[in-house]
């Protein structure tokens, strides 16, 4: 498995407390952890959560999901809580600084450094954002393929009370989806790091051809897996 290969560089918070008492908490850098990332990515509702769990359960993951992170947040009575429920209500994508500041808070927290970015990122602002702020790149990317017709059909049927499981910001989700995200998967399919799977089928038989590109992963000791280049992918309207 995973050589854990942590450089443990310790930060130092200091808080004095009420009583005078000062407090020393210390915490592994995220720069300095040897971190394995994979951003998982595809249109809404193509099954990205779904599949997350069960990668996270067979190899030991942890699971960041973007919008659950944001929806958390939106609960908050803040400023940037409202925002955020107008952004994600209008189908639209939240400042990368939000976003990427969410994701850098809950993997400094974690112990673990292999992570499934789900939903993230979803423009080439957000890609660029992570880049500059957290210094990785993807080891690969998912790209979930799934026909706008399916996604829609589970998206409605989906059932959990989200503000944005309806008909008239699904529409707006996809336009976004095939104007901003398609060309962050093009980013990373240009450079080979793309894996695409068919999201149609049971969950199982989707999960068993995922499976494959992690087993082959680590196999390959954790190094950075090379996919073949795929063809890049246009948005059909
Ligand atoms: N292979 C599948 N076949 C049929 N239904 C599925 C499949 N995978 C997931 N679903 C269902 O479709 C709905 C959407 O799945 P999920 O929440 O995993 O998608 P998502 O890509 O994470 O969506 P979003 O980006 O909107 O958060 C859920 O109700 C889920 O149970
Ligand atoms: N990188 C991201 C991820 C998500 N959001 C907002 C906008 C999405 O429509 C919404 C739901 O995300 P999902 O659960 O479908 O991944 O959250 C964003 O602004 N930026």
């Amino acid at each position: 498995m995973v050589p854990c290969t942590w450089k443990f560089t310790k930060v130092f918070t200091t808080r004095i407390l009420d009583d005078g008492v000062i407090e020393e908490k210390d915490q592994a850098r995220i720069e300095d952890k040897n971190l394995h990332i994979v951003f998982v990515l595809g249109g809404p509702g193509s099954g990205k959560g779904t599949q997350c769990s069960k990668i996270v359960d067979t190899f030991g993951f942890s699971h960041l999901s973007a919008g659950e992170l944001l929806r958390r947040e939106m609960s908050s009575d803040t400023e940037i809580g409202a925002m955020i429920c107008d952004t994600i209500k209008e189908g639209k994508i939240v400042p990368s600084e939000v976003t990427v500041k969410l994701l850098h808070k809950h993997m400094e927290a974690n112990e673990n450094n292999k992570f499934l970015i789900d939903g993230f990122p979803r423009t080439d602002e957000n890609r660029v954002a992570f880049e500059q702020f957290i210094g990785v790149e993807p080891v690969f990317v998912l790209y979930f393929e799934c026909p706008e017709e399916e996604m829609v059909r589970r998206v409605l049927s989906r059932n959990e009370g989200r503000i944005d499981d309806n008909i008239e910001t699904i529409k707006k989700r996809l336009k976004v989806f095939r104007k901003l995200n398609l060309p962050v998967i093009n980013h990373y399919s240009a450079r080979g790091k793309v894996h695409k799977i068919n999201a149609v089928g049971t969950i199982d038989g989707v999960f068993d051809n995922i499976r494959s590109h992690f087993v082959a992963y680590e196999c390959f000791n954790i190094a950075p897996l090379q996919a073949g280049r795929s063809d890049l992918i246009h948005a059909s309207t």
